[in-house]
This record gives C-alpha cells, structure tokens and sequence, in this order.
C-alpha cells in the first residue's frame, strides 16, 4: 500500500458535545468495529432536537412522556442508553440541566478560552464566543473524535469584522448577525474562522456574544470568535467546569488574557461596520441572507439581476413564501411565533422578551390571529431562572405558551412544528424551505422582535413601545448564583465513578452489532466514475433542502435515498411528483451533480444529507464551493465533491443538460468529457483525501495507529495548561427510561 500522505494535521479536541440527532450511527459503528470511547470524561451528552417541550412535571414515565412519537423514543434512548454506557457526562431529561447543547456546555463552564470543541451540529460555533476554536462535524467525524479524540484539519482563512459605535436603542446582537449576514452573505465566510471585534462586541454580555457566534455558520464560516477578556472571565467564576479557584485559577486567567489577535494583525478578509447602520431587521426570504430592516418592503427580483443566480433564488423564495414584492414588511400577519433555539434561548433574550410586554402594558396579550406563541427556554436552568425572576408569570398572563428545554419549533424534528402555509415569526438562525415544518414559512428576528409580532399578529417595529425597561436581575451575576445552587441534582441523582475509571478508554460491556451502520472499504473507494450529471444553478442548496428534518429521525445510514431533495421533488400538500431535475428521464440516472451556485450544501451539518445523495446514485458533486462540513462529510463516504471555478462549472453544465456523460477520473484528477475534443478539466484535491478515497481508507483506523503520539501529546498539554482536562469526573446516571414506575423526579 502507498504511504499515506500527510497534508493535514491532527487536531486534539478538549471538549466534545454530542447530542441525539447526530450520533446514533456514530456509536453504533463504535460498538460493531469493537472501538472504544477515548475520553468520555471530555465528552458532554444530551437530549435537546427531538425531545417534546410539553410539560414535564406529573409526567409518570419516560415512556408516558414520549407517547405517541416513538421515533423520538428511540433516538432519546439510544443517545441515554450510549451516553451511560460508554460513561460520559450526562444530562438526562429529567436532570435540570438538561437542554440545547450549545445552552447547556457554557452554562456548565464546559467551554473555556483557548480551548477546541467539536460537536456533530454546525451551530459548535456558538462556543467561539469564549475564544474558542468550535466549530460543527458530521456524525462520521463525530465517530472519529469518540475513538480518536482528534481530527484531521487543515487551516482556515482569517476573518475579521469589526463593528464599531454605539447601537440604537431596541437594536440587539441578533440584529447585528443578521445586518452582518445580509451583508455578506450565507457565502460570505466560507473556509474562514471569523474574529467579531470592535467596541460593539466587546461591550455586549455572554449571552449575546454567543447568539452572534452561534450564526457564523449562516454567514459560511464553520467557526466565529471573540478575544475572551473580563466579560468572559466573570461569567466562568465558579461555573461547576471551569478551573478550580486559587493557583488554578489564577494560571488560566492569565493564560486567557493573553489570548487577542496582534494590533497588527493581518486578516485574509477585513470588514468594518459602523453600528449606527443596524436596525431592528428581519428576513423576508428563505435564506439568512434575505434581511432587510422592519421599517424595509419585500424587494423585487428584478433588482438581483445582476447575478441571474440570485434572481431565481429569490422569485422562487417569494413564491414560496407567498409574498409579493414591494410589500412592507410591517403588513406581513403571522400564524406562529417562536421565541427560543441555540441562538435566542437564554435568561437575557426571556428578560428582553418580558421587557417588551411589560412595556405594551397591564392588557397586553397575544394577539387573536396568532394561533400559538411559544417560549422555549434552552435550558432547564435557564427555565428555572426565569421562573425565579417571574418572567413565565409575565408570559402566561400575556397568552403565550411555556415551554420546558428544548430545540422546539427551531427545526421542526419533534412535535413543535409549522403546518403547511403557516407563518412563524422566529427567534431561531434557518429560515430555509420546510425548516420548522413542511410547507412553513419562518421569518427570523430578533426576540423583541418576535415579542412585538405575537403582540400585534403581523411583524411589527419593536421601537413603537419606545424604550424598554430593563428588568431586575439582569446582570449575568445573577444568572450565574442561580446556576451554581441548581446543580445539586448531580449530587443527588448520579453515583460517582471511581477515580481509576475516568481518562480510561471506555468499551461497554454488552456490544451489540448492528451491521447497516458502519461504511465497508468498497462503498468508499472512488477511482473513476464515468455518467451522466445533472445540471442545478441555485446559489446556497443547503443541506435542509437536500434532506429535510424530519427524516432524520433513523439510528442507521441508510434509508434516506427516497427522500433526497423531498420538498422539491413532492409536493408538501399534495404528495404529487414535481418535474425537478431529479425526476426527470434520464436525470433520475444522474450519478454526478453539476452545480454552478455557490455553497452547495451549506447550512446543517447532518450527513443524513451525504447518506440520501449517495443512495439515489450521487457520487460526485462538482461546484463553485462547498459548505465545509458537508464537503467533509462527502469525503467521508466516498462521494466526492470538486470545487472548480464558475467559468468551468458552467461549461459542464453545458454537457449536462446535453446529458453528456462526464469520466471523473480521481487517479489523474481530471474530468474527461468522452467524445469531446476538449482537453480534461483538471481539478484539485487534497493528497490525504486522494489517498483515502482511492483506496477506501477508514481514516478511523489510521489515526488510531498515532494513539501514542496522540497520548503524548495530551500528557503536554495537561502539563502547561493543568486546568483544561481537570474537571469532574463524569457521575453514572441512571437513564431517564428507567424511571417507569415512580413519577419523574423535575
Ligand atoms: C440536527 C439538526 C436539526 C441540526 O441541529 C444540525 C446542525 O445544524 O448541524 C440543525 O439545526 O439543522
Ligand atoms: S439550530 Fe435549532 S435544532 Fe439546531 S441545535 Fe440550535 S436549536 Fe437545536
């Protein structure tokens, strides 16, 4: 066998996070490869995407509570049943902390400065926010981190926007992600790590810096962050992860103030915004970019035609979310609203949400045409310190519903879910096509935002209740004290492990195989492929297009070939079949796409999507570029994805409506078109993904044969940095499911 070529280099993860929705296939390949987890004491687990927000209290039984959706059942005991037996950190429903993974990991002081954290969810880049490098993985990655603890990666480009000034009254950091998300585009940050700098970032609170962070991915970047300084360093004091006080302490809270880019640093993309340009905005389309102020109209395509691309994005955006163009946005009614997800799930967004009914007045109350207005908080802790401060008295009274911790109405994967032609009104990050449920139409904002619409049963400028009051105990001291006292549940619920149980590789003792799971060396393998390719052209084909949420209910990697590009394939009302390209003969044969939009598979980080290409016969995608994590996801299971340029793109497109076939050669990397005069497109790849893909590597198993450098490495870094895998060992917990006989204990 060829040596393997060593282009990359192996990144060491200090923090792992892992969740339902994208693990089931990960551990399941674990347990039949006979693999262990490498450090369940760094790896943090819960239930938070599929999990019902229906009242939990009085609830009889696991299974009483999951009645009537039994696909949610199993993935939640999948992930329990994985969580306790390979012995991680866990946080069952019935244990407060449980909520969104990425409320829940910088509650505990999970993350911390200078540290790297990898979770399978493309939003691990709310976690930047403390100066971390986080950023999103698929599930065979995340499979890779359980074994390994590492990755392969290679560099990104720098980033940095700076937005500098003061902020207008009642404009807030999620009207500063999606200015800057308007401004440069869902494209604009790909392959980039994006630094947020300037006066505005380094005056916002933790939890706002974090919504910021949490959209870099909407903006392209897999990864955004901000220079940890006092903010940063108040809000981790005495969180239950964070280094212990004294000499500990004092070591990390130096190291992090170290840790800012150089006066004069130089970034590949540098952007300045003066603040004073932001207003309250909201989305009018079906992507993060489509944003335009409240006080702005529904544009009209025909001022994109510049870029032809964009100019069919948006008439099909418009028509599917029914609106006509020149329309003020402020005379849009609305069906739903949803105040929650990763990105505005904390106690700040719940204050500013209480804020502005307070200020609409004593009669304030949801509006009659709006049929359900949800507030979901992240987490059990931040629900608790709600209820504490008495913000869900100020919400019940006012009409809307409260929730317990969960992804709710985000991404409509549990019972909380848009129905066809509804309009929500949403706090969470994607507005694509079918993202809170089939046929739904979200429009993001912010949480006052959201708070103003469900008041007035259309989107409204939030600035027509003037200033808001601030409410008492907003300062994230407060928030913290809370935190701290909450956690007694670990002591009261979980056993202790043994001290020489923890940093051990973990392999539990009842394997069981499950054989659909794991990829085989063949189905990996690409050497040539020759076939015809189907031609797309929409800007941003985002991963909840090419496999909608709600099939991503299976614990398997196979089964989703039917549903690949479902909404567009199928009617969301009537079921009836389209004439999308894929439907149609001899596209439905296409073993190749040609795309020439850019950010083909931007978005989600779910490689359900890779799994749904490669079973309807996609085997190579060529495009301008990729979303990050789904190029590597690609990569993973033997699809291969070439980036080329939009000249070259398009001259393949040619040959693809002509339904010539195109010989992807990767020996040679070159495209032929046989027949053809032309000489070979040439193309280029990454020599360590060539050498996998050539031969089918499991690169699992390479980097398992570096264990002892991996170890040696670790035992360096515990000895300058002793704070960053000194923590509390993970507790046994018992799973939730167990609980069938007495009452949950909330
Ligand atoms: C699992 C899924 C619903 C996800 O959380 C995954 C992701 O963003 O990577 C999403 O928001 O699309
Ligand atoms: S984006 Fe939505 S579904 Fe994904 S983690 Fe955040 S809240 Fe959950």
């Amino acid at each position: 066998m060829a040596t393997t070529p060593a282009a990359k280099t192996l990144r060491w993860f200090v923090r792992h996070i892992i969740h339902e929705a994208t693990t089931a296939q990960a551990f399941a390949s674990i347990r039949e490869n006979n693999r262990s987890v490498r450090r369940p004491d760094l790896t943090l687990a819960t239930t938070d995407h599929i999990v019902p927000t229906k009242p939990r209290k009085h609830v009889k039984s696991y299974q009483d509570y999951y009645k009537g959706d039994p696909k949610a059942e199993e993935l939640c005991l999948a992930l329990e049943k994985n969580a306790v037996d390979f012995g991680m950190h866990f946080y069952p429903l019935n244990d407060k902390r449980q909520g969104i993974v990425h409320i829940i990991a910088p509650e505990q002081g999970f993350i911390l400065p200078g540290t790297t954290c990898v979770c399978g969810d493309s939003h691990t880049s709310t976690h930047g926010a403390f100066g971390a490098l986080a950023f999103g993985i698929g599930t065979s990655e995340v499979e890779h981190v359980l074994a390994t603890q590492v990755l392969w990666q290679k560099r990104s480009k720098n980033m940095r926007i700076s937005i500098e000034g003061t902020l207008h009254e009642s404009v807030s950091s999620k009207d500063v992600i999606l200015h800057i998300i308007g401004k440069i585009g869902t494209a604009g940050g790909t392959g980039c790590v994006i630094e947020y700098a300037g006066s505005v970032i380094r005056n916002l609170s933790m939890d706002a810096r974090m919504s910021i962070c949490n959209m870099s991915i909407e903006a392209g970047a897999r990864a955004g962050l901000i220079a940890p300084d006092n903010i940063t360093i108040n809000y981790l004091k005495g969180l239950p992860f964070s280094p212990k006080p004294g000499d500990e302490w004092d070591k990390a809270e130096n190291y992090w103030k170290t840790l800012y880019s150089d006066k004069d640093a130089k970034f590949d993309i540098d952007i300045t915004i003066d603040a004073q340009e932001i207003s309250p905005c909201i989305t009018w389309g079906t992507s993060p970019q489509d944003v335009v102020p409240i006080t702005g109209s529904v544009p009209y395509p025909e001022s994109f035609q510049d870029d032809p691309n964009r100019e069919e994005a948006v008439r099909r955006s418009l028509t599917y979310m029914d609106l006509r163009p020149g329309t003020q946005m402020e005379d849009i009614a609305i069906d739903k609203v949803f105040i929650g997800s990763c990105t505005n799930g904390r106690i700040e967004d719940l204050r500013s949400v209480a804020s502005v009914i307070l200020a609409a007045g004593p009669d304030a109350h949801v509006s009659s045409n709006v049929v359900q207005a949800l507030i979901v908080p992240g987490s059990g802790i931040v629900r608790q310190q709600a209820e504490f401060e008495g913000l869900d008295v100020i919400f019940e009274r006012a009409g809307f519903d409260w929730r317990e911790a969960g992804c709710s109405m985000c991404c409509g994967l549990n019972q909380d879910r848009l129905k066809v032609g509804e309009r929500c009104a949403s706090t969470s990050n994607r507005n694509f096509e079918g993202r809170q449920g089939s046929g739904g139409r979200t429009h993001l904002l912010s949480p006052i935002m959201a708070a103003a619409a469900a008041l007035n049963g259309r989107l409204t400028d939030v600035r027509k209740y003037g200033v808001l009051p601030k409410l008492p105990g907003s300062s994230s001291q407060t928030r913290q004290e809370t935190t701290t006292s909450t956690n007694l549940t670990l002591s009261q619920r979980n056993e202790p492990v043994a001290a020489e149980n923890v940093n051990k590789p973990s392999t539990p003792k009842n394997q069981t195989a499950t054989p659909e799971t794991s990829t085989t060396k063949d189905q990996l393998k690409f050497t040539i492929l020759r076939g015809i390719a189907a031609p797309f052209s929409l800007e941003n084909i985002n991963t909840d297009v090419i496999l909608s949420v709600q099939f991503l209910t299976g614990v398997k990697r196979s089964g989703y070939g039917q549903y690949l590009f479902n909404a567009l394939r199928f009617s969301p009302s009537t079921g009836e079949r389209s004439d999308f390209i894929l439907n149609r003969v001899p596209f439905n044969n296409s073993s190749i796409i040609v795309c020439t939009g850019r950010n083909f598979g931007c978005g989600s980080s779910r490689e359900a999507a890779v799994w749904s290409l490669k079973e309807f016969g996609i085997k190579c995608i060529i495009a301008p570029s990729f979303g990050e994590i789904f190029e590597n996801n690609c990569v993973k299971n033997g699809v291969l994805p070439i980036t080329l340029t939009l000249s070259k793109c398009k001259e393949l497109y040619t040959d693809a409506e002509a339904a010539l076939p195109l010989e992807i050669d990767l020996t040679t990397s070159g495209i032929r078109r046989p027949g053809s005069k032309l000489a070979a497109i040439p193309f280029k790849i990454d020599p360590f993904r060539q050498h996998c893909l050539l031969h089918g590597l499991d690169d699992i198993g390479l980097t398992i044969e570096k264990l002892e450098d991996i170890t040696l490495f670790e035992q360096k870094r515990r000895s300058k940095f002793p704070w960053i895998d000194n923590i509390p060992a993970p507790s046994r917990t018992k799973l939730s499911s167990q609980n069938t006989t007495t009452s949950f204990e909330w």
